[in-house]
């Protein structure tokens, strides 16, 4: 039985994050991807030039003609950019009865761009973490749901748990913008137990759509049916070598290479 994930994300008209990443990643982690839209943004390795946000009936009837013939066995929410499209989309998981349900919390592009309008970031927590099955929050975006300061792993724990409060199953805190100069660590916390994974920081600008990528990868594993410990596990791996082997294309953040996990290293694969 093929696999099926939808992305209802931001297209990127770089084509390194949003819907472009997520379709990539998916197809690299052997599922059929599917996509919803909801914002064009006109973008760049250089920043974002332009938000042009879809209306609400536009965005209801893309999930209405997935959900009635090509339901997905896993959901991805990326850049839902006001409070009103947050709270469509969640309304229409809800009504679906949508599973594997991961959310992430798209607040700024890496050049500073707002995505999300900060009156949503309340409608994010009310109506999209009680129905996730985990939220993949980098430590800024951590910072601004959970309103703490995280200063060290000990902080990052604790946002973990107010997170997992609020409704959501699992909870990743992303370690890319931590302050350890030579390891990174993605934290995991299943509700039950914290799970650390550890990897080398690389030394590099292009970074542009990690988070989606990472995001993205979870959703394919929890769409063939893997644990969300080993979801994270090889999201963390295939971000890992998506940067490693980057591509050095655009004149500011690059892209993440998303075939790299495929092609460089073949001895890690796992269907
Ligand atoms: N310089 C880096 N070297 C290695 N891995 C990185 C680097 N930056 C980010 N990552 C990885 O990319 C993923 C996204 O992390 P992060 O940058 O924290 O989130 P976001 O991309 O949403 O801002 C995580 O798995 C993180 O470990
Ligand atoms: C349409 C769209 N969605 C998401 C992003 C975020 O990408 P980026 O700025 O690289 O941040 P992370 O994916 O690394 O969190 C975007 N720029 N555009």
């Amino acid at each position: 039985m093929i696999a099926k994930a939808l992305t209802i994300a931001g297209s990127d008209s770089g084509g390194g994050a949003g819907i472009q990443a997520d379709l990539k990643t998916f197809q690299e982690r052997h599922v059929f991807g599917m996509s919803a839209i909801t914002a064009v943004t006109a973008q760049n390795t250089l920043g974002v030039q332009g938000v042009y946000p879809l209306s609400i009936e536009g965005i209801q009837q893309q999930i209405d003609s997935i959900a009635t013939d090509l339901y997905p066995d896993a959901v991805k929410t990326g850049m839902l950019f006001s409070s009103e499209i947050t709270k469509a989309v969640a309304d229409k998981m809800k009504h679906y009865g949508f599973k594997n349900i991961v959310v992430d919390p798209v607040m700024i592009a890496k050049g500073g761009s707002p995505l999300l309008q900060e009156e949503a970031v309340e409608q994010v927590k009310a109506s999209l973490l009680p129905i996730a099955s985990v939220i993949t929050p980098n430590l800024p975006e951590a910072e601004v749901l959970t309103g703490m300061k995280i200063n060290d792993l000990n902080d990052r724990k604790e946002a973990a748990k107010v997170l997992h409060s609020l409704g959501v199953a699992s909870v990743v805190i992303k370690g890319g913008h931590g302050e350890e100069q030579y390891k990174i660590v993605d934290l995991l916390f299943n509700g039950r137990d914290f799970i650390e994974i550890d990897h080398q920081r690389l030394e590099t600008k292009h970074t542009h759509g990690t988070g989606c990528t990472f995001a993205a990868c979870v959703t394919a594993e929890l769409a063939k049916g893997r644990s969300i410990e080993k979801a994270v596990e090889t999201a963390s791996e295939f971000v890992h070598y998506a940067i490693k082997h980057t591509l050095e294309i655009g004149g500011g953040h690059g892209p993440t290479n998303h075939w790299a996990f495929r092609s460089y290293d073949q001895k890690v694969i796992r269907s």
